[in-house]
């Protein structure tokens, strides 16, 4: 048969990496066709290569039978290929209407009207479900939002085959369902996704087809209704996923106190609002809700990056509203970030370097000022081996990671300190089943020793899985605190948005 898209045969080095190796992906017109594997098996490489983004070592690719040579994203945009990328590319200070005519058509072959303009965006809006005020600067959109405005650029400039990039990444349940609305409008009208995941759930429902990729090459492909959810983990990561191990629950005294927290945000007065909860030791609170409702600068606040207005902190019994991040660490706590990229790494600096900041004036990696390379190199090595980060050795830069590794690092950085307490920001976002597991895993067994784990969330099915208590934040208060058997996705939803008592009533 012939096929609306095919790579052939695609080889793409870096260095003595091989992203990808002889792969082949054959895309039908109109399917939803996931693409999946574990993290650095080579799906970010080669969608920038259909992209043209990179340039192949070896291989093809041919679009409805005639081969293209693309050398830039704008030959791709051309023959009909857009891409969402995961870290959006919109200028936030200017409209939604802006961003999406900006640069295009091409070269100022023709001026674009604004009455025009509007119109043609009304049409796909109603046509592909994608409400977003066309007048409203990108700043002032929520995330699913902007995704949105992505989605409708590529189909201004007249994409036929949209590839997302992890697209629920960082959406709430309701955005995943409207844009799995979106997504079945594109493909009645004729159009061509591919979508890539870690979600099983989400790719067992969305998608038509499903090729997985493992170290760089192509697994194979199925179709979706004819395979289970156990068969596609196989495909993804090689093996089973393992069952987590959740000792009964154990909480003792108190570890973390919050009470009556103020906490301004960049742009809001009061982006905490008099929040008060507690974390005992041996036990996971996890806390849920929409993004940008207060979690980060409640984070910020806990970890000591950004000053308490009103209220206290105490940390094993002692004040530390107002200590410094190094006093807090030298307590016990640990911090997975939630932005990998600008808080968490030090990109220009090697995988070795990055594993050890933090630990490297402590036996037995530091000693009496000095760094034992030796020592830390041996050490590095056993936490990419244990967290399955996938690099050829420890003195890689860290910044030429996929992205699912990269937050690998900063989890086995994190808690391979022994912490006391941990503060994880979406621990496992972008991260595939396999090492989601592991980290998962890793958390649950910190409870079990008698740590405390604040487990900050946007994914329901990891607050549920994880959390003994379940506090959902909205406008920066407590909507609701929950115990995990009280706690279901629909009860938590609703507190998302500020339901409130009401919620508990109806549910
Ligand atoms: N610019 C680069 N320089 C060196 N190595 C790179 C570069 N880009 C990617 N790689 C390597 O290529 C391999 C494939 O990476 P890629 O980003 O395609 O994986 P992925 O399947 O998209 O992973 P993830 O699920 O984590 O996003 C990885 O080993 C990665 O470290």
């Amino acid at each position: 048969m012939s096929y609306e898209l095919e790579l052939k045969n695609i080889t793409k080095r870096f260095g003595s990496v091989v992203a990808n190796q002889d792969v082949n992906l054959q895309i039908e017109a109109g399917e939803v066709h996931a693409l999946v594997g574990e993290n650095g098996a080579g799906k970010s490489t080669l969608m920038n290569i259909l992209y043209g983004l990179l340039q192949p070592d070896e291989g093809e690719i041919f679009f409805r039978g005639e081969r293209l040579h693309l050398k830039s994203p704008q030959d791709a945009i051309e023959r009909g290929i857009g891409m969402v990328h995961q870290h959006f590319m919109l200028a936030p200070s200017m409209t939604v209407a802006e961003n999406i005519a900006v640069g295009w058509p091409p070269r100022g072959k023709f001026a674009w009207k604004n009455a025009d303009l509007a119109r043609e965006l009304e049409a796909f809006q109603t046509l592909f479900e994608l409400p977003v005020p066309l007048e409203t600067r990108i700043r002032d959109l929520s995330v699913g939002q902007m995704q949105r405005v992505e989605i409708m650029k590529s189909l201004y400039r007249g994409a036929k085959i949209i590839v997302l990039d992890e697209p629920t990444a960082t959406l709430t349940p309701q955005e995943t369902d409207e844009l799995f609305r979106t997504i079945r409008r594109l493909r009645e009208n004729g159009h061509t996704i591919i979508f890539i995941s870690h979600r099983l759930r989400e790719i067992m429902e969305i998608s038509d087809r499903i090729t997985a990729l493992r170290s760089g090459r192509t697994v194979g492909t199925v179709r979706t209704a004819e395979v289970t959810p156990a068969e596609v983990a196989r495909m993804m990561i090689g093996r089973d996923v393992a069952e987590l191990k959740k000792a009964p629950l154990q909480a003792a005294e108190t570890a973390l106190e919050v009470s009556e927290l103020c906490v301004a945000g960049d742009s809001r007065a009061a982006a905490v609002d008099r929040l008060s909860f507690q974390l005992r030791r041996g036990e996971i609170l996890g806390i849920a809700g929409v993004e940008g409702n207060g979690q980060t600068e409640l984070t910020e606040a806990l970890i000591g990056v950004r000053p308490v207005q009103s209220g206290g902190i105490t940390l094993f019994g002692g004040d530390v509203a107002r200590a410094g991040v190094r006093q807090r660490m030298d307590l016990g706590l640990a911090h997975i970030p939630q932005d990998r990229m600008r808080e968490g790494l030090a990109l220009e600096l090697n995988i070795m370097e990055n594993l050890v900041v933090g630990t490297h004036d402590v036996p037995p990696i530091g000693n009496r000022g000095l760094i034992r390379w030796r020592k830390a190199a041996q050490w590095s090595r056993d936490a990419i081996g244990r967290f399955g980060i996938k690099t050829p050795d420890e003195q890689e830069r860290a910044g030429n990671l996929s992205g699912g590794n990269m937050q690998k690092i900063i989890v086995a950085r994190e808690l391979s300190r022994s912490p006391r307490a941990v503060i994880a920001c979406q621990p496992t976002r972008g991260v595939d089943i396999g090492a989601s597991e592991y980290i998962h895993q890793q958390l649950l067994d910190i409870r079990a020793a008698g740590g405390a784990v604040l487990l900050v969330s946007a994914d329901l099915d990891e607050i549920l899985a994880l959390s003994d208590r379940i506090l959902v934040l909205f406008n920066g208060r407590a909507s609701g605190v929950l115990d995990r058997e009280d706690a279901s996705e629909a009860l938590l939803g609703r507190y998302m948005f500020g339901l409130g008592e009401e919620a508990r009533h109806e549910a």
